[in-house]
């Protein structure tokens, strides 16, 4: 049975659903504040689910040996190091949708309070000190809203704000202009934006694009009295340039949910009347918890379970429906992909995989991975479906992959071609109706091969006798042959004999093989 650590605050909803798909589970919702104690246990788990306080590390990346997903219940996963656990085939799966309204609801909360200085006014109150005439606020009402990041939360703001009558313009470098006008959005500049906002509302991710977008330089560009609103991530904004536009009165206020360092507990922002603080409270709502908890204990049951992949930052998803039509030709693109890697022995400068007929139409992005984890295994072994494509990217391998409708006689057709620095070698297969994998092309030359575990390839001069002589070897040997696939393009030229045998060839085996008359390559191959 799968094991799955929740090391952070979740609903309970997530511990019963894990629960009721079969998967234990360990709820220590304070661990992932413990990095020593995260460090010592996680190597007993296949699942982790968390959300911001669990910082995965390289570190815990490399103690975590049989860690299979990362499932993070929220939407940022910048505490989460994503090119380590690609490397080791950990799929890192988010909830990108369930507190996303709540969000953007807090986002808007926060820019009433800014604009009616709520937190003051209530504090001053409470106070017995009743300031009628020190809060003087601002409406928002005809004023313009500057969304940096129109993505799912950027969105959700524009329409509210659109509701309260507002103007929004964005700055978001993917927003196409439809999705601009779908959203009742204008798509500016940067600069265009920082001159006419009114407020301004982060909602991009932490990346280094948008890391302390706004600077002391941006921030000078700004609306004299501009308000800023940070409900995504605190690397965005220099805190240090803010505290000082906030004195100088550039900036009339900012209202802050995230923090360069967090939690957050001596900021020198917290000195100044004129920001508003609360603890990373964006996605704190009853419904929100509910959405996330759910969704992310569902992934991470669903992909150890039955291998269905769902919003994964590091590899394709696999829906439930399509999963068992994929599978074998996911198998058939790994083996592929083993063949040809088995026989390679110099560096790979590219890697072709093209598809044909009714696979065409499918998802291919996992069926390539899994051609490019067969490749390089043999050459590598620590890789894996996940890793495989950032592997042989970071290789500079070129990854060319075609779809084109059917041209011969299979239904379903893949070629993979690997090209090294000596030469180009292409092998094709299909899957017969009952979803085994089936060799159908070597280097051009045609034939239909079932793959077994243990497999004999050889490529010899087209002559008389050969057959006779590999069989007969292969019998002193004491090599049982189970099947035997012959193939040539025309009369005397190449043939390859691709032998299926119980057992598996020693080298002094295979030595003896290399020297029969005729031969010209000889190799021992072995599929999963
Ligand atoms: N405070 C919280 O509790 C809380 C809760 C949920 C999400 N968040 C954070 O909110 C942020 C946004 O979440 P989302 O779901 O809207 O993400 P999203 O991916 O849907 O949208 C992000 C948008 O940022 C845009 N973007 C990327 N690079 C940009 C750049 N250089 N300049 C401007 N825009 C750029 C993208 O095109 C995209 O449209 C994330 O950082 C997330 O972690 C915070
Ligand atoms: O990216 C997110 O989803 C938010 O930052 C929420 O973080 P939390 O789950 O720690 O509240």
């Amino acid at each position: 049975m799968p094991k799955v650590l929740v090391s952070d605050k979740l609903s309970p909803t997530a511990v019963q659903i894990f629960k009721d798909n079969g998967v234990e589970v360990d709820y220590l919702p304070d661990l992932g504040k413990d990095k020593e104690k995260l460090l010592e246990v996680i190597g007993q788990y296949d699942g982790l689910a968390i959300r911001s306080a669990t910082k995965v590390t390289e570190k815990i990346i490399a103690a975590a040996t049989n860690l299979k997903v990362i499932g993070r219940a929220g939407i940022g996963v910048d505490n989460v190091d994503i090119p380590a656990a690609t490397k080791k085939g950990i799929i890192v799966m988010n909830t990108p949708f369930g507190n996303s309204i709540t969000t953007a609801e807090h986002a808007i909360a926060m820019m009433f309070a800014l604009a009616r200085q709520l937190p003051e006014a209530d504090a001053s109150t409470r106070a017995s000190k009743w300031e009628k005439n020190r809060f003087m606020g601002v409406e928002v009402t005809h004023k313009t809203l500057g969304l940096i990041g129109a993505g799912n939360i950027g969105s959700i703001v524009a329409d509210r704000a659109i509701g309260l009558r507002m103007k929004v313009v964005a700055f978001d470098p993917f927003l196409t202009p439809e999705r601009a006008q779908e959203i009742g959005v204008e798509k500016v500049e940067l600069d265009e934006l920082l001159a006419r906002a009114d407020f301004i509302t982060l909602h991009t991710p932490l990346i280094d694009a948008t890391r302390n977008i706004l600077n002391a330089e941006t921030l000078a560009k700004t609306k004299k009295g501009v308000r800023i609103i940070n409900c995504a991530r605190g690397g965005l904004i220099d805190e240090a340039a803010l505290y000082d536009a906030l004195k100088s009165g550039q900036v009339a206020g900012a209202a802050l949910d995230v923090f360069l360092v967090e939690p957050a507990e001596a900021n020198p922002l917290f000195e100044l009347p004129n920001v508003i603080c609360t603890p990373h409270l964006g996605a704190s709502t009853t419904e929100a918890q509910e959405n996330v908890a759910l969704q992310v204990a569902e992934q991470i049951s669903a992909y150890l379970m039955t291998g269905e992949i769902t919003n994964a930052l590091n590899f394709p998803s696999i829906s439930a429906e399509e999963a068992p039509r994929l599978t074998p030709f996911i198998k058939l693109a790994e083996v592929l992909g083993s063949f040809a890697g088995q026989l390679t022995e110099t560096a790979i400068k590219g890697i072709k995989i093209e598809f044909e007929g009714d696979v065409a139409n499918m998802n291919t992005r996992p069926m390539v991975a899994a051609a490019l984890n067969g490749v390089l295994k043999p050459m590598m072994g620590e890789v894996n479906m996940v890793s495989a494509p950032q592997i042989a990217k970071d290789r500079g391998i070129t990854v060319e992959v075609t779809t084109r409708e059917q041209q011969g006689a299979y239904e379903n057709y893949i070629r993979l071609t690997v090209t090294t620095e000596r030469q180009e070698r292409a092998i094709a297969g299909t899957v017969f109706a009952n979803g085994k994998p089936r060799i159908i092309q070597v280097k051009g030359i045609n034939m239909e091969a079932e793959l077994t575990s243990s497999m004999l390839y050889v490529t010899n001069e087209d002559k008389p006798g050969h057959i006779g002589r590999l069989g007969t070897l292969l019998g002193t040997l004491g090599i049982n042959i189970a099947n035997f696939n012959l193939g040539r393009v025309e009369v005397g030229s190449d043939a390859i004999a691709l032998v299926s045998i119980d057992g598996t060839l020693t080298e002094a085996q295979l030595g003896e093989i290399v020297a029969l008359e005729g031969v010209k390559q000889a190799k021992a191959l072995h599929f999963d």
